[in-house]
C-alpha cells in the first residue's frame, strides 16, 4: 500500500516560519510569547521525531533522552568548562547526534514492539544516570545543574524577544536541515525502507544505514531542542526530562500530521496553546477537555492539522490537485492513450488466463505470432545458468533441485500454478532467499553474495506489489533505483557539493532513459506515484529496477492485478527492454502475455522444473495442461 510522506511542502514551512517570526508584533503578552516559545521548542524535537516516524518508518519513545543529553552538555561544558556559547550547544547537538546513532544502531533491528520497550528503558537508564551519583561531577546530580546565562553583549537570550528569535532560528535551521534531507539521495532512500524494506534492498539501499541516519538527524535535533528548552529553563534538574515528553512529541506528531515536517509545528502550537488554554480551568476537566480534543483531532482528521489545512487551503482557492479521484481518472485516461499509441497488438489477446486459455484450446484463442523464431537464436554463453537450487521453508520443499539456463537478451517466462515457486526461485536469483546450488550470471558465481552486491553485479527485479513512495513523482521513484550505489555521506549530499550533484543528473539521466525506453508519458513524469493507476505502478516499478542498468531483469507478476489495456502496456515496456539488450526473466500468469513477449519458458510445479523450452513448444505440452486445468492429476 502506498502511505504518505510528503515532498513539497517548502512553501508551507516558509509561510509557518514567517507568521511565527511576525507572532511578537501582535503576541506581545510575555505569557503569551511564552507558550510559543515552549511551542517552538517542542516542534523543534517533533520535526525530528516526523522524519523518524513519517519519512523512515521506526519508532522512538527515547527522543527525550536526546533532549536532555543536548542540554546536558551544552549546560555542563559552559559551567564545567568554560566554552563559549555557541561551541557548547555545537557540543550538545554532537553528543546528542552521537548517542542516537550508536543506541539507533542497537535498536533498528527491532520491530515496533521492541522499539517501544527498549527506548522506554533507555530513558530509565538516562533518567538514572543524571539523577544519581555516577556523573554527577557533571550533571549536578539530583541537586542540578544551573545553564549559564548567554548573553550577545547586553542582551540575554535566555529572556523576551531575544529568546523568542534564538528558538526560532533554531526552528527554522531544524525545519531547512530535515527538509533539505528528504529531499536528497538519503532522505529518498529512506522513504523506500519505509515503503518495503526487501524492496529498498534490491534497490540497493543500505538499510541499516540509512534508518541509523533517520535516528541520527532525529537524535541532533532533539539535541538541539534540548539546548533550546536549557537556555529557556535556565536550571536542569532530573524532573526538567521525562518519558513525558516523548508521548507529548508523538501527539503533537499526531495531532499536527505525519510525514509533512510542517504539521509538527503546528501540532506543537496547538497543543500548547490547549494545554495553557485550559490550564485556567480545573485541573481534572483540562485534563479530560484536553485529551478529547486530541482524540477527536486524531480520530476524525487522519491526516492530522496540516493535511486539514492543506484541503481547506485547496478549496478556498478552488484547486482540486489533491482530489484523488480526479486524479485516477486522469491517470487512466492518460494511461489508456499510452496505450492505443504504444500498442501494436491487439490488447486481448494478451490478457487471456493461462488456465482458461488452454481449457478452451490453445487454437481457438487469437494469440500474437509465438516468439519461437526468436527463441533460441541468441548466441553465445547464457547469461544466467541456475545449478541444483533447493529451498525447504520449514516442512514445505518449495523448490528441489530447479536447473535452469537464460540465454543473452531472452525474454524468459516462468509459470505455473499458485505456489509452484516462482516467486522463491526470484527470490534465491536476487539473493533475497538463502537457497542451495548455484547461482551464476555471465560467468560470476553470485552464490554466497548478498543482494547489494547482486545488484552491483546486474541482477535488478520488481515485486508483486512495487513499494513505490506515494508523494514522490514518477521521476523521483526511478531515481531512487538508478544510483550505482546508496553509499556516500548525507550530510555531503545535503551541502549539494558538486560531487553529489554530478552523482544526481546521471542518476536524473539514468532514470529519463529508462521512462524513455519503456514511453512512459512525458506529461506523468511529474505526477506523484500516490496517483498513478495500478498499470502505470507496475510500469514505474519496472522502470525503476531498469534504471540501474541491469543485464537481468526479474519480474515478479508484472500484470498481476491488471486490466486487459494494461497487460498490453506492460507487454510494450517488455518489448523494449528487450530492444535494449537486457535479459528478462518473468514470472506470468496470461498465456497470451507469455506468447507475445516471451522467448522461451520454464514451467515449475511443486518446486521442481515441470518442462522447459520456447513459449510455443511449452504451450503445446499436454504435461502443462494437465499442470493448469487438473487433468490427469493424481492428488
Ligand atoms: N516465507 C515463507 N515461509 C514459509 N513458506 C513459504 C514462504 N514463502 C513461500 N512459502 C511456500 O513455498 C511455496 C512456494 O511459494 P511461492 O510464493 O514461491 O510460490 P509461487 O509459485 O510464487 O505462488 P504464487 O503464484 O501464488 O505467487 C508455497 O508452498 C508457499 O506457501
Amino acid at each position: 500500500m502506498l502511505t504518505r510522506a510528503r515532498d513539497k511542502v517548502g512553501w508551507p514551512a516558509l509561510t509557518l516560519l514567517l507568521l511565527l517570526a511576525l507572532a511578537p508584533l501582535v503576541v506581545r503578552g510575555v505569557s503569551e510569547q511564552g507558550i510559543l516559545v515552549q511551542a517552538m521548542i517542542y516542534a523543534v524535537g517533533a520535526v525530528g521525531l516526523d522524519v523518524l516516524t513519517g519519512y523512515s518508518g521506526q519508532f522512538s519513545f527515547g527522543q527525550f533522552v536526546y533532549f536532555a543529553i543536548g542540554a546536558y552538555v551544552m549546560a555542563a561544558v559552559r559551567v564545567n568548562g568554560h566554552w563559549p556559547w555557541l561551541p557548547a550547544i555545537i557540543a550538545g547537538v554532537a553528543a546528542s547526534t552521537l548517542v542516537a546513532a550508536v543506541i539507533g544502531s542497537l535498536f533498528v533491528r527491532l520491530r515496533f514492539f521492541g522499539s517501544a520497550v527498549g527506548t522506554f528503558f533507555l530513558g530509565a537508564v538516562a533518567v538514572d544516570l543524571i539523577s544519581g551519583s555516577r556523573l554527577s561531577h557533571w550533571t549536578g546530580g539530583s541537586n542540578g545543574l544551573a545553564v549559564l546565562p548567554v548573553t550577545i553583549g547586553a542582551n540575554s537570550l535566555s529572556t523576551g524577544d531575544w529568546l523568542y528569535y534564538t528558538v526560532w532560528i533554531a526552528l527554522a535551521l531544524s525545519v531547512a536541515v530535515c527538509l533539505r534531507y528528504t529531499k536528497v539521495r538519503a532522505g529518498r532512500a529512506a522513504r523506500v525502507v519505509k515503503e518495503n524494506e526487501v524492496v529498498a534492498a534490491v534497490l540497493g539501499v543500505r538499510v541499516f544505514r540509512e534508518k541509523v541516519r533517520a535516528q541520527a538527524l532525529a537524535g541532533a535535533v532533539a539535541g538541539l531542542a534540548g539546548c533550546m528548552l536549557a537556555l529557556e529553563v535556565g536550571y536542569l534538574s532530573p524532573d526538567t526530562f521525562g518519558i513525558s515528553q516523548s508521548i507529548e512529541l508523538f501527539a503533537i506528531v499526531a495531532v499536527g500530521g505525519t510525514g509533512s515536517i510542517v504539521g509538527p509545528i503546528l501540532g506543537a502550537v496547538f497543543f500548547f496553546s490547549m494545554v495553557n488554554g485550559l490550564a485556567s480551568t480545573s485541573a481534572s476537566s483540562s485534563q479530560l477537555l484536553f485529551s478529547l480534543v486530541v482524540l477527536v483531532v486524531v480520530v476524525l482528521f487522519n491526516g492530522g492539522l496540516y493535511d486539514l489545512l492543506e484541503k481547506g487551503t485547496r478549496k478556498l482557492l478552488g484547486l482540486r490537485r489533491s482530489d484523488a479521484g480526479a486524479h485516477k481518472k486522469d491517470a487512466q485516461v492518460a494511461g489508456r492513450a499510452q496505450a492505443e499509441r504504444t500498442e501494436p497488438v491487439a490488447a486481448a489477446a494478451v490478457a487471456e488466463p493461462l488456465s482458461g486459455a488452454l481449457a478452451e484450446s490453445p487454437a481457438t484463442v487469437s494469440f500474437a505470432q509465438p516468439s519461437a523464431d526468436r527463441a533460441r537464436v541468441r548466441t553465445g554463453p547464457p547469461l544466467l545458468e541456475l545449478a541444483g537450487i533447493g529451498v525447504d521453508f520449514g516442512g514445505v520443499r518449495a523448490l528441489d533441485a530447479v536447473d535452469l539456463t537464460v540465454g543473452r537478451g531472452e525474454v524468459h517466462a516462468i509459470i505455473g500454478p499458485n505456489g509452484a515457486g516462482k516467486t522463491t526461485l526470484l527470490n534465491c536469483i536476487s539473493g533475497i532467499q538463502p537457497a542451495t546450488g548455484r547461482v551464476v550470471l555471465d560467468s560470476d558465481d553470485l552464490t554466497s553474495l548478498p543482494v547489494s552486491v547482486r545488484r552491483a553485479r546486474g541482477i535488478s527485479r520488481t515485486f508483486q506489489h512495487p513499494a513505490l513512495v506515494a508523494d514522490l513523482t514518477v521521476l523521483q521513484n526511478v531515481e531512487v533505483g538508478a544510483y550505482e550505489t546508496h553509499n556516500g555521506s548525507a550530510v555531503l549530499e545535503m551541502a549539494g557539493l558538486p560531487g553529489t550533484r554530478r552523482r544526481d543528473r546521471v542518476a536524473r539521466d539514468r532514470a529519463v532513459h529508462a521512462l524513455e525506453l519503456l514511453e512512459f508519458p512525458r506529461e506523468r513524469w511529474d505526477v506523484h506515484a500516490g496517483e498513478l493507476t495500478m498499470g502505470e505502478q507496475k510500469h514505474i516499478d519496472i522502470a525503476r529496477a531498469l534504471a540501474s542498468e541491469p543485464k537481468l531483469l526479474l519480474l515478479d507478476e508484472p500484470t498481476a492485478g491488471l486490466g486487459e489495456e494494461e497487460i498490453g502496456a506492460v507487454a510494450n515496456a517488455i518489448e523494449g527492454v528487450r530492444r535494449a539488450g537486457v535479459t528478462v526473466l518473468v514470472i506470468a500468469h496470461h498465456v497470451g502475455f507469455v506468447r507475445r513477449i516471451a522467448d522461451a519458458c520454464t514451467v515449475l510445479d511443486f518446486g521442481r522444473v515441470l518442462t522447459s523450452g520456447t513459449a510455443g513448444e511449452v504451450l503445446a505440452d499436454d504435461q502443462v495442461v494437465d499442470v493448469f486445468v487438473g487433468a490427469g492429476r493424481k492428488s
